[in-house]
């Protein structure tokens, strides 16, 4: 099939290139020309596991291509897919300037039947703004050429957005012609694996179950850091009461983990947007309110515990902080905790070393030349002279450290682990002074530490 693919960020790359392995011819527009030059010339503008091998190999075969000409992008596809950002607007909805202007480009060239397809997280109701722009365009021209608007949200993760995609949970499709279901039926079917995993339902219910489905997992992320918070105050283990409930099957153990606070691109956004959304339908989401004003205060919970050793002066104070990027496996840093973390001990008069394996670059983008803040080229250089090691993302070459190479290293030996990466007993054998996020206390095997273990409830 000719599929056009408009934005070639995280999720129009993944998208396009995944549609190419499986044999589809695909043009992906970008109207940032940089990143179209880098593509074009063999590059990968963003850290994404594998993405490079399928990108290479179907450009090779001549399936995967890359523009920034948007007439021959419109001419293209029968499906066009809008794979464009749609970042918070000022009062947290979502801005949809980028999507009905790519709607707004196929309105107007268009000459043949198309399916607009929105890919990006988009409101509900979109759809119908799609399709009055272009009507609009075409009604301009005085041309009434056939067009579908589907909704077809994505639900892949970053860091694992190829296998995400290649093998989905679900493919939700909602739209009302019968004629692009069909199509769409066919697009996926290479990614069924012998078991229906395509939904189709209406347009309205396709937009909100992607925001339905962020929201849930963001909430189940809060809910644990606030039980972290409490945890550490009752001298209770957060990772043992994860296990405890996480055995009942109506919870499941994945998605459970507290840490120092949710990043990225999508829940922070997502979860502002449906407030919004339903702030203008008269309702408020109470829930939902708490998830963000809780994960707010998670981020800055390091900080706190940084606070409480140390002082709140924190000149002539180092830190190590080993990870920048949201997440593991990528270097974006769109609302990472590390970014939280680095202001507050910055503007205390602390100074701080950070290493990440990828996103370094993108830390350099983001604090240019901050005084205070320097970078290393290895977790344990990283730790050099410091006061303490902040463990920010998990990733995986963090998980075993040499810790007698890494006590020697530092000032003094205090690791605050913001994603309860280490076991707190096996560090503590070392000499380490460990503090995870709502893990047992020194000694305690989960029993009553009383008001010694509590915590000033780091601003929950
Ligand atoms: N990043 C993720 O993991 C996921 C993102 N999403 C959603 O997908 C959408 C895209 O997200 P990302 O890929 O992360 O964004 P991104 O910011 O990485 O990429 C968007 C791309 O669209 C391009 N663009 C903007 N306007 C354009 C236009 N009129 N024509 C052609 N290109 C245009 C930009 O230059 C940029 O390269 C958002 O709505 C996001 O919420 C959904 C699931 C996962
Ligand atoms: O709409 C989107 O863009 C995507 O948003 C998330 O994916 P992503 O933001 O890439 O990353 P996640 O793995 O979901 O992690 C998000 C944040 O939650 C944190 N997290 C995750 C899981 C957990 O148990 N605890 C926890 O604190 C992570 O550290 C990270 O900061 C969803 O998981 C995807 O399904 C969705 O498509």
């Amino acid at each position: 099939m000719k599929v056009s693919m408009i934005g070639t960020g995280y999720v129009g790359l993944v998208t396009g290139a995944c549609l190419a392995e499986m044999g589809n011819d695909v043009l992906c527009l970008d109207v940032d020309e940089n990143k179209i030059r880098i593509l074009e010339s063999g590059g990968i503008p963003i850290h994404e596991p594998g993405l490079d091998a399928v990108v290479a190999r179907n450009v090779k075969a001549g399936r995967l291509r890359f523009t920034s000409d948007i007439a021959r992008s419109v001419a293209h596809g029968t499906l066009q897919f809008i794979a464009v950002g749609t970042p918070p607007d000022e009062d947290g909805s979502a801005d949809l300037q980028y999507v009905l202007a790519a709607a707004r480009n196929i309105g107007r060239l268009m000459t043949d039947y198309k399916v607009v397809v929105d890919k990006s997280t988009v409101p509900v109701g979109t759809a119908d703004k799609v399709r009055a722009v272009l009507a609009e365009e075409l009604g301009k021209r005085g041309n009434p050429v056939d067009f579908a608007v589907v909704s077809n949200p994505e639900f892949l993760k970053e860091g694992a957005a190829v296998d995400d995609f290649m093998r989905p949970d679900r493919i939700v499709i909602g739209a009302d012609d019968e004629r692009a279901i069909l199509l769409m039926r066919a697009l996926y079917a290479p990614f069924q694996r012998n078991h229906e995993r395509l939904i189709t339902m209406d347009v309205r219910s396709a937009e909100l179950t992607k925001y339905a489905a962020n929201a849930m997992l963001a909430t189940r992320i809060s809910f644990m850091n606030e039980l972290a918070l409490l945890a550490e105050r009752m001298g209770a283990d957060i990772e043992r009461v994860r296990l405890g409930i996480g055995s009942d099957p109506r919870i499941g153990t994945h998605f459970l983990y507290a840490g120092a606070g949710y990043g990225g691109s999508c829940f922070p956004k997502d979860v502002k947007a449906l407030i919004h959304t339903a702030a203008g339908e008269g309702q408020q989401l109470e829930v939902l309110g708490a998830v963000e004003r809780a994960n707010d205060a998670q981020k800055r919970v390091l900080g706190q515990k940084v606070l409480r050793r140390f002082g709140d002066d924190l000149a002539g104070k180092h830190f190590a902080l080993w990870g920048l990027a949201f997440k593991p496996n990528t270097d974006d840093m769109r609302e990472a905790t590390s970014r939280v973390v680095i202001d507050d001990l910055l503007s205390r008069g602390a100074t701080v070393c950070a290493y990440d394996p990828v996103a370094i670059t993108e830390a350099k983008r983001i604090f240019g030349d901050r005084p205070g803040l320097s970078y290393a080229d290895t977790p344990l250089a990283a730790a050099d002279g410091a006061d303490a090691l902040l463990v920010v993302t998990e990733w995986m070459e963090f998980r075993s450290p040499d810790f007698t190479e890494l006590k020697a290293k530092l000032r003094q030996p205090v690791i605050l682990d913001g994603r309860n990466i280490f076991d707190p007993e096996f560090v503590r054998a070392f000499g380490f002074d460990y503090e995870g996020i709502g893990r047992a206390p020194a000694g305690e095997a989960g029993g009553n530490a009383g008001a010694d273990a509590g915590q000033p409830g780091a601003g929950a």
